[in-house]
Parts: structure tokens; C-alpha cells; sequence
């Protein structure tokens, strides 16, 4: 919650560096999702093709370097296509201090990083995870999680190993997501609709995970508890989304998920008030 003497800076910095050539919209939709979840400013850096995007679709955003309090990497990208260059860049992200959250084609990198690591597998990408990590498979990531495991005992523990072998936050997600910690600790936030899945929402979940973590990272607020919020904000946001169309909901896009992300946001200030 911003208060009188905060500005810009002290509401939290997010840098991002995600999207390419191939997938430019990723690095949109992670930047309107930061926007709209409640940051003080964005910073993108990335190729020509995703910045000219971003500053359409949002012009607030600053492709300037700076201090930023966490960075948001590998959405709308493909290790097959990177640079050394970029390699380089990345790897220097995740030595430079603050949190980083790791989605989609940055999780190769994730196991040597130094700093405080939050990623964001869905299950094939956290079954590759664990085999660069030398843990043994999940099973049929379709199968685990479903009818036949409603705790979501299976996947709880597998994220949970995960997070352990990375020391680091994972978000295994899905019609119920799960974060763990590499203590141990679990917890599981269902996603409010299946309207949810649909092709960039990963992306919009990065985006406002990331809000999260860099506006709370100086407040001493846990990575795992930031990344958990961004998680309820970004399904409650999807159902806020869905709700419009309906009783039983309707189709609902990744940009409609981030459009309803203030709601969210309001909806659970209003709840601690
Ligand atoms: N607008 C954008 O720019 C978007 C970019 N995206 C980016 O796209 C990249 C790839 O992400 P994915 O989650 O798709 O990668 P996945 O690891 O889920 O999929 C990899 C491959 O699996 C196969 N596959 C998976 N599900 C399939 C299905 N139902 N039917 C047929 N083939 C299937 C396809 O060959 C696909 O290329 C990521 O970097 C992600 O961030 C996506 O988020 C979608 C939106
Ligand atoms: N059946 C489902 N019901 C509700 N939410 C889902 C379902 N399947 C996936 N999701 C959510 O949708 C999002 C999809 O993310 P991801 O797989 O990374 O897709 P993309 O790469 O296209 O952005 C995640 O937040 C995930 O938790």
C-alpha cells in the first residue's frame, strides 16, 4: 500500500529482460501484467523488436539501465536461440544481488545462480528442470495432480525436492499452483477458473510475481510469500475476468487477466484493511 512519502523508486523498480524476435508479446504481457499489479516503474531491456512493443503498449515503461529491486527473466524466450552475449547478460543477472524471478527459457541457468531465485515452471518445464538437476521424474506431469492425487501430495513434494536442489522458490503452476520453499514449506493456490489456461497467462503471471517480489524485497517480506501473492492476484484476477461474461464465465485473454489485476489488488487491500 503507497503512503504519502513514497515516490516512484520506493513503490519498487522491476527490471525485465524477456521476449525475442520469436516471441515478442511475452515480454508485453509481462510488462502490462508488472504495470498493472502495482509497481513504481518497469525497466525492459531487451531486442529491438519486444521493446518497440512494450513501449507501444505502455510508454510508462523505461528501456534506460538502473537500479532495479528484482529482475524478471526468460519469458517469450528459447535457450536454442541464445546469444553467448545474452548468456552472458543473464548469467550476470543472476549474480548481481537481487531477486530473480526465472520463467520459461531462462530456467537452463537457474540451477548456478547466487541470488535469491524464484521460478516458474509448468510441468513439462519443471520435469527438464529436474532432470538438469539429476532428480529423479514426476511421473506423467499430465496424470500427477490430478483426480487421483486431490491434495496435490505428488507434485507439493516434487516442487518441494526442486526447490531444495535449486535453493531456490518454485512455482510449479497449474489449475492449482504450487510455491515451495527449499525448507519445505508448500502451499497451493487454486486458480480461480480454467478460463485461466490460455497461451501468454504464464507470461502475465511472471509479470505480476515480479511486482510483487520488487515492491515488497525491501520490506523483508519472504520471496516464497511475494510469489505465493502474485500467484492469488494473478487467479483471482483471471476470475474477476471470466466473471464478466456470465455466471459460468466466458474465454477470457492473458491481456484481460492483467487488466483485472488492480481489481485484485483492491479486493485484497480492502480484505486486510
Ligand atoms: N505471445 C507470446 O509471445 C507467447 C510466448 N510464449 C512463450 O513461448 C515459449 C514456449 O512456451 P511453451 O509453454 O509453449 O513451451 P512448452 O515447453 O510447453 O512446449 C514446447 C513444445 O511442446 C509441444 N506441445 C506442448 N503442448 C502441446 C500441445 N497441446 N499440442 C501440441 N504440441 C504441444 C510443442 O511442440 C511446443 O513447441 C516460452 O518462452 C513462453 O514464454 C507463450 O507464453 C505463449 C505466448
Ligand atoms: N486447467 C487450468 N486451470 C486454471 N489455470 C491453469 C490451467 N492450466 C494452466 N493454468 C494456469 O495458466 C497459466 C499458464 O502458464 P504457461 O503454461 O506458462 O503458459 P504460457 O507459456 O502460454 O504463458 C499458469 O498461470 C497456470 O497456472
Amino acid at each position: 500500500m503507497p503512503t504519502a512519502t513514497d515516490d516512484k523508486y520506493s513503490r519498487g523498480v522491476l527490471g525485465v529482460r524477456t521476449g525475442s524476435e520469436r516471441y515478442p508479446g511475452a515480454a508485453v504481457l509481462g510488462v502490462e501484467a508488472a504495470h498493472r499489479a502495482g509497481i513504481g516503474m518497469v525497466r525492459y531491456v531487451g531486442p529491438p523488436t519486444p521493446a518497440g512493443l512494450v513501449l507501444a503498449a505502455r510508454p510508462e515503461t523505461v528501456t534506460s539501465a538502473g537500479r532495479v529491486q528484482a529482475w524478471l527473466i526468460g519469458s517469450g524466450t528459447d535457450p536454442a536461440d541464445r546469444t553467448d552475449a545474452e548468456t552472458a547478460a543473464l548469467r550476470g543477472i543472476l549474480a548481481e544481488g537481487v531477486p530473480v524471478i526465472v520463467d520459461a527459457g531462462a530456467l537452463d541457468l537457474a540451477a548456478h545462480a547466487e541470488v535469491p531465485l524464484i521460478v516458474t515452471p509448468h510441468a513439462r518445464e519443471h520435469a527438464t528442470l529436474r532432470r538438469m538437476l539429476g532428480l529423479g521424474a514426476t511421473g506423467d506431469p499430465a496424470l500427477v495432480g490430478g483426480v487421483d492425487d486431490p491434495d496435490d501430495h505428488a507434485r507439493r513434494h516434487a516442487a518441494a525436492e526442486t526447490a531444495r536442489a535449486l535453493d531456490g522458490v518454485v512455482v510449479l503452476k497449474g489449475s492449482r499452483t504450487v510455491v515451495a520453499t527449499p525448507d519445505g514449506w508448500t502451499a497451493v493456490v487454486d486458480a480461480g477458473t480454467p478460463w485461466l489456461a490460455t497461451a501468454g497467462t504464464g507470461d502475465v503471471l511472471a509479470g505480476a510475481i515480479g511486482a510483487v517480489v520488487a515492491s515488497t524485497a525491501e520490506h523483508g517480506v519472504a520471496p516464497a510469500l511475494a510469489a505465493a501473492a502474485g500467484v492469488w492476484l494473478h487467479g483471482r484476477a483471471a476470475a474477476l475476468a471470466a466473471a464478466e461474461h456470465g455466471e459460468r464465465g466466458g474465454p477470457i485473454t492473458a491481456l484481460d487477466v492483467a487488466a483485472n489485476l488492480p481489481r485484485a489488488a483492491g479486493e485484497a487491500l480492502a480484505a486486510h484493511a
